[in-house]
Order: structure tokens, then C-alpha cells, then sequence
């Protein structure tokens, strides 16, 4: 992943640039093309660029709180998931889009629908297409094959092109990733710009709001836990007037110990995949992996491994305490990825996940609903809330 990296540049993923452009994406393109676009990307993420996205990550933590408060004046259990997912949907529709999408209010609208079917198109044949388009992917782009549907496709490319135009028409100016892309000029073609700002939501939405799930279901299981991490909302919130600031944010280390745990026992990808580019002979062994071997990490496996962390199944926030986290075997924590290629969102999906916690969790305590007997990733997950 770092010192060999030479070997295992690319991911190995199906992307067809001429017929389907949103796949030309950071995630699926490799070699040079991704290090070019890598580096013009870079300086999305940089902190100046997230303190200036902040703004709009708190409006959308707006409507979050307005809808868990209505839920806890009900006195009605809430499905957790479908509340963060809407949150996360919002900010990143919000900030690679520029779309204010409202799916608290309009949980039907086509943007979450679009993004939902792009992640749940289960249907035999397109699973079987994508597995023959990653086996033969020359072939698969001969025979002009897409990864995504074509409907989806056509929406977020619209979605792009009308706001764009929109904004170089009026001179509008929004604080979002979105115009960082903008502000590129002619560095990206339109096409290439829609497929990065439609990856900043495929690969942010769905690993952040899975990742709260989890953290939001461990807390309810760990009442204390859940106390100490209220404890230090309030006291940062109570040092910045109430309100939630960038810097505040930052200060919260428990919670971001907290959110590393989460991601330590439930990692949003379980393995990494990537491609050897030139055979590689293993060093002290006689063994070489062969040039267009794909090659799979398994993230799970090492995250849950006793011998790097005893106990594994037991939620522990203090692994990664001050004291303890400089004991954690390198590359035995990779929820991001690891190496030039790791997640260059990383920042970004701890900046919402954050921010999201403080909202739910300053005013509203949660527990497990007793009638409810699935875990995160079966359906729902349904919490009682008190105000
Ligand atoms: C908790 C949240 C997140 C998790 C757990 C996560 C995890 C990952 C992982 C495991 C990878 C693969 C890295 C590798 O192969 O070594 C990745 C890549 C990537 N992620 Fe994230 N991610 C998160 C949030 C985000 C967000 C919010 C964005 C954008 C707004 C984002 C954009 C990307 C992109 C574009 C890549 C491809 C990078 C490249 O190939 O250069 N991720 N992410």
C-alpha cells in the first residue's frame, strides 16, 4: 500500500469513459489519469476549504435536529439509519451538487431515490454484467457496457449541467465542493466534472451515514459511553457560546475516539481491493504476484484480529486514547485505506459524522428499542429517543 506502491497503483475497477463518463471516476480510474486528477482534487479537502463548507454542513444539521425533535415529542422510536441517511444525503447533495435537497421533508425527492437505486440496483442481470465487465473489462468496453444504470446516469449529469450553467450565468457563487471544481476552469471537461462531484457523493454518503448508524447503535447499547461523549459536547459547546464551531469541533477528541472505534469494528468497506501492475516477488519468499493479479486486503480481518486488538467484539473508545493509540500495530488500522491512494475524504466523513453527533446527541438520549430484535445492517434500526 505505501513502500511497494509501485506494484499496486490502481483498484481494478470497470470504468468506460466514452459511454458511461460518471464510472471515470478518482475511485475507478488508475495509473497516470489518477494521479493527474488526484492532484488537481487534493486541495478540495485542505482545512481552509472544509472550514469554508461548514456553513453548510450545519445548515443541514439544522433540519436533522428539527426532525429527531418532532420524533421525540411523539415519544416515537426512530429508524436511525433512515434519519442519518437523509442527513448525509443532504450534505453531500448539498456540497458536491450544490442542491439543497430538504430529504427530511421530501424523503421521496428524486436525488435520494437516484442514489439509493445506485447502490441497490440488485437485479440478476445487471449483477451479472458487472461481474463480466470486472473480468473482461476491454471487452466490456467494447461492447459499450455501463456500470451504472442509464436513468441514474442521465439524472446526476443534469443535475451538474444545469447548476453549472446556472452559475456561470448568474455569477452565483456557493461555498461547496462544487465550485471548487468550477474554480478549475478548463482542468475538467464537463463530463469529468460531473464524475468526480457524483463520486464525492457515492463514495461520502453511504460510508458516513453507515458509519453513524453503527457508532449511534453501539452508544445505545453503552449508556456510559454515550454520557461521556454528551459530556464533552457540552462543555466545547459551552466554551463557544452554544454554538457549533469548526474549532469546536476539532476539540472533541473523545468523540473522535469514539467515531474510530466504530469505524475500527464495523470499517464501511470491509477489503480493499487493488491491481498489481508489474509482478512483484514478495520479499523473503520465493513467491511472485503476477502483473493483472487482483489483490484483496481484507480491512475487516485485520480490525477484527485479537492478536492486534484483544477483545475485538467489545467496543472500546479507549483503544485510541492518547496513551494507547502509539501501540496500535501500523497498518493494522486502514478504515480509510492506506497510502497515496487512501480516502482523499477522509477529513471530510469525520468533519460530518461529528457535527451530525453533536446535534443528536446534546440534547436526546438513546437506547435500544426493545421490539427491536435486527442489528444495523439488517433493515432498520429503530432507537428510542429521550429529549
Ligand atoms: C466515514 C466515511 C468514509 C470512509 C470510511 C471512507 C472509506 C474509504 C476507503 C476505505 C477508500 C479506499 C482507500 C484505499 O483504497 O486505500 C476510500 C476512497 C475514497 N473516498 Fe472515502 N470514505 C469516507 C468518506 C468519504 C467522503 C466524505 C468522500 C468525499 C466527499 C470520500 C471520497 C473518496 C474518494 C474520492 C476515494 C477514492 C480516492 C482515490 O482513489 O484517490 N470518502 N474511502
Amino acid at each position: 500500500m505505501l513502500k511497494d506502491f509501485q506494484y499496486f497503483v490502481d483498484r481494478g475497477f470497470y470504468y468506460n469513459e466514452k459511454d458511461d463518463p460518471l464510472s471515470a471516476h478518482l475511485f475507478a480510474i488508475g495509473g497516470k489519469k489518477w494521479r493527474t486528477l488526484r492532484t488537481k482534487l487534493t486541495p478540495t479537502f485542505t482545512s481552509g476549504k472544509m472550514k469554508m463548507m461548514f456553513d453548510t454542513l450545519i445548515q443541514c444539521s439544522v433540519q436533522m435536529e428539527k426532525a429527531i425533535n418532532q420524533f421525540s415529542i411523539g415519544k416515537q422510536p426512530v429508524d436511525i439509519k433512515d434519519v442519518v441517511g437523509c442527513f448525509t444525503t443532504d450534505v453531500i447533495g448539498s456540497c458536491a451538487f450544490g442542491l439543497d435537497c430538504d430529504s427530511f421533508k421530501t424523503p421521496d425527492a428524486e436525488f435520494r431515490k437516484c442514489g439509493k437505486r445506485i447502490f441497490k440496483s440488485t437485479s440478476k442481470l445487471r449483477a451479472i454484467k458487472r461481474a463480466f465487465m470486472f473480468s473482461y473489462q476491454d471487452l466490456g468496453r467494447k461492447l459499450r457496457l455501463s456500470f451504472f444504470p442509464k436513468d441514474a446516469t442521465d439524472f446526476f449529469m443534469k443535475v451538474v449541467r444545469d447548476t453549472v450553467k446556472f452559475r456561470k450565468t448568474n455569477n452565483f457563487v456557493r461555498k461547496d465542493m462544487l465550485q471548487i471544481l468550477i474554480d478549475m476552469g478548463n482542468e475538467l471537461t464537463l463530463e469529468e466534472l460531473s464524475a468526480q462531484a457524483f463520486v464525492f457523493f457515492a463514495a461520502g454518503f453511504e460510508t458516513s451515514s453507515t458509519t453513524m448508524s453503527f457508532c449511534l447503535y453501539e452508544l445505545a447499547k453503552n449508556p456510559e459511553i454515550q454520557e461521556k461523549v454528551r459530556k464533552e459536547i457540552k462543555e466545547v459547546l459551552g466554551k463557544y457560546q452554544g454554538e457549533i464551531t469548526y474549532e469546536g469541533i476539532m476539540e472533541m477528541k473523545y468523540m473522535g475516539q469514539v467515531i474510530d472505534e466504530t469505524l475500527r469494528k464495523y470499517p464501511a468497506l470491509a477489503f480493499l481491493t487493488r491491481e498489481c501492475v508489474k509482478d512483484y516477488p514478495i520479499p523473503n519468499t520465493d513467491t511472485q504476484i503476477e502483473k493483472g493479479t487482483s489483490v484483496i486486503i481484507s480491512i475487516l480481518g485485520l480490525h477484527r484480529h485479537p492478536e492486534y486488538y484483544p477483545d475485538p467484539e467489545k467496543f472500546d473508545p479507549e483503544r485510541f486514547s492518547k496513551e494507547n493509540k502509539n501501540s496500535i500495530v501500523p497498518f493494522t488500522y486502514i478504515p480509510f485505506g492506506e497510502g497515496p491512494i487512501v480516502c482523499i475524504g477522509m477529513r471530510f466523513g469525520i468533519m460530518q459524522t461529528k457535527v451530525g453527533f453533536t446535534v443528536l446527541l446534546r440534547n436526546c438520549q438513546f437506547s435500544v428499542n426493545k421490539k427491536n430484535n435486527c442489528t444495523v445492517c439488517n433493515g432498520s434500526l429503530q432507537l428510542d429517543i429521550n429529549y
